[in-house]
């Protein structure tokens, strides 16, 4: 065994939260080193959120060429060069490495590319991707694992070498029929764009509803909007086997109310929830324990069961999300230095980015009533937005929430253009305590979505 090097500070996944409190120990004096496998500055910018955002924005240049005569611009026969749409994201992605290489040379963090495993308390070996071990100790370990797709115990999928959204953002061909298996984020995002690029996309998902967490009116217009596009859609199926390869030819059987059927299809996407990458890795070794899911077990300061070990971000059982995962290191970063910052309470937005995007802050209205919160409910559809009738993207509603004896906001929902910024405005209101009835008097720039606030909050019911 290589002798033992010790650090102050041990991160283990260069994600999102892993890489942001290594950077800002490392600036504060502290030794600090991060061991990661493959990617640079972790899942977001390499395969996940950045990636597939570039590449959803080919996309909608795509829908925006099928659709230019309507605004008056003439074009000729077009067709989408998945060489290079890959190219555009390759680049952006070659970019961001490079700007982590420089961030973590600038604080002092060191970055060991290699694969880290447990065999003491605070204590990892690393096979070193060059070749090699090193084993390090850390006075301070935080654990940033990150998850990966699930591949559901469906007979043949395995076996049909499926893409996961890794592959399929890489692929520089259109696949020909992409069956998507799993209408959540991954799935609809993905779903849409491929159909833009011209794939035929048919989405099969076992729930009831698209986007399963979703007021039913959300999901009904999300479904519309896919169906418009030619998005086949088959909800509430049970899949029976996969047979054939993905990229080649591949078949799905499925369990339908209207009985039996077979979709057949050249590529097949698993987009159906993630496991996190806890297994195999000695966690009970270092005295790290798991919950039923496997998930790192954490309390509300996300520390572990082993005294001194943190976990981050999605292995920490936190909400899937990139923004979630930095908030993780500015609860660890603030409890490390005397703050006493928690979990708990925090409200987390998030915006699906679909074509129009689908964002919420705070509660739906199941979640409401779920809860036994009395609420009072205003919606506003997106074609009544002065904004969006000149840019001709009437899709959609809005939907607020507000505490039905007084005037907090509880929640907002808007699929529509732009929902992501809309609902930031609403969520600084929530953030602030603001009352519904600031949003509803204040000025707002003409014409912009958010103009609408104005009129949706008007539409409240009264107490
Ligand atoms: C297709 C897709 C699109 C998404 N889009 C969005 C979006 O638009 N917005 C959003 O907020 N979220 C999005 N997400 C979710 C988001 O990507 C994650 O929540 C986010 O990246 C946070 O991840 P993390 O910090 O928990 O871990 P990660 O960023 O996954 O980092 C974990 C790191 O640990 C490394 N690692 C694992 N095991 C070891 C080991 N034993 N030794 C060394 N290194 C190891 C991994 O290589 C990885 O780099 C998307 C997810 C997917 C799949
Ligand atoms: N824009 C964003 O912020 C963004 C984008 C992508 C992913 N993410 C994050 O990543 C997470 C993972 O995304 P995801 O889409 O993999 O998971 P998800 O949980 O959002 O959706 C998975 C879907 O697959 C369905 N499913 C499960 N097993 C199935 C089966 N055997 N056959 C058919 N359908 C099946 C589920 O019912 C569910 O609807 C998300 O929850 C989200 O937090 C965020």
């Amino acid at each position: 065994m290589s002798q033992p090097e010790h650090f102050e500070m041990l991160i283990i996944g260069s994600g999102e939260g892993g890489k942001y409190l290594a950077w800002h120990m490392a600036k504060s004096g502290r030794r600090t080193a991060v061991v990661e496998r493959k990617l640079i500055g972790g899942s977001c910018p390499n395969t996940n959120c950045l990636p597939s955002k570039n590449e959803i924005w080919s996309a909608k240049v795509a829908d925006f060429v099928h659709h230019a005569g309507r605004f008056g611009t003439v074009t000729g026969p077009t067709a989408t060069d998945m060489k290079q749409v890959q190219a555009r994201k390759r680049g952006m992605v070659e970019d961001m490495i490079a700007k982590h290489l420089e961030l973590y040379k600038a604080s002092g963090a060191e970055l060991i590319m290699g694969t880290a495993r447990f065999i003491a308390p605070k204590t990892i070996e690393v096979e070193l991707n060059d070749g090699g071990t090193r084993v390090l100790t850390g006075e301070r370990v935080a654990i940033n694992l990150g998850t990966h797709a699930t591949i559901p115990d469906i007979p043949g999928l395995a076996a049909a070498a499926p893409l996961t959204n890794v592959e399929l953002l890489e692929l520089d061909r259109l696949p020909e029929h992409l069956i998507v298996l799993g209408g959540g984020y991954v799935g609809l995002e993905l779903a849409q764009a491929y159909r833009r690029f011209g794939s035929r996309v048919s989405i099969v998902e076992t729930g009831p509803q698209l986007a399963g967490r979703e007021d039913s009116d959300v999901t009904a217009a999300l479904l519309e909007m896919l169906r418009d596009e030619g998005v086949v859609v088959h909800l509430g199926v049970k899949v029976l086997r996969v047979e054939g390869r993905s990229g080649q030819a591949v078949s799905l059987q499925m369990r339908t109310s209207a009985g039996d059927q077979t979709i057949e299809g050249s590529d097949i996407l698993v987009a159906a929830g993630r496991t996190p990458n806890t297994s195999g890795i000695g966690l009970d070794i270092a005295g790290v324990t798991l919950d039923e899911r496997g998930y790192i077990a954490v309390n509300d300061r996300l520390e572990t069961s082993a005294p001194g070990v943190w976990a981050i971000g999605e292995a920490a059982g936190s909400p899937q999300f990139t923004h979630v995962s930095f908030d993780d290191f500015r609860i660890i970063s603030a409890n490390l230095t005397g703050g006493n910052r928690t979990k708990r309470d925090r409200l987390v937005p998030y915006c699906m980015f679909t074509d129009p995007p689908l964002a919420r802050v705070g509660l739906s209205e199941a979640e409401a009533q779920r809860q036994g919160i009395a609420v009072r409910v205003a919606k506003l559809p997106v074609a009544a937005v002065l904004r969006a009738q000149t840019i001709s993207e009437t899709r959609g509603f809005m939907k607020a929430l507000v505490e039905a004896g007084g005037e907090r906001i509880l929640g907002f929902t808007m699929i529509g253009a732009e929902a992501g910024e809309v609902m930031t405005v609403v969520q600084a209101a929530m953030l602030a305590g603001m009352p519904y009835t600031g949003l509803r008097d204040a000025i707002i720039a003409h014409p912009t979505m958010a103009e609408a606030l104005g009129a949706l909050f008007s539409n409240l019911p009264a107490r």
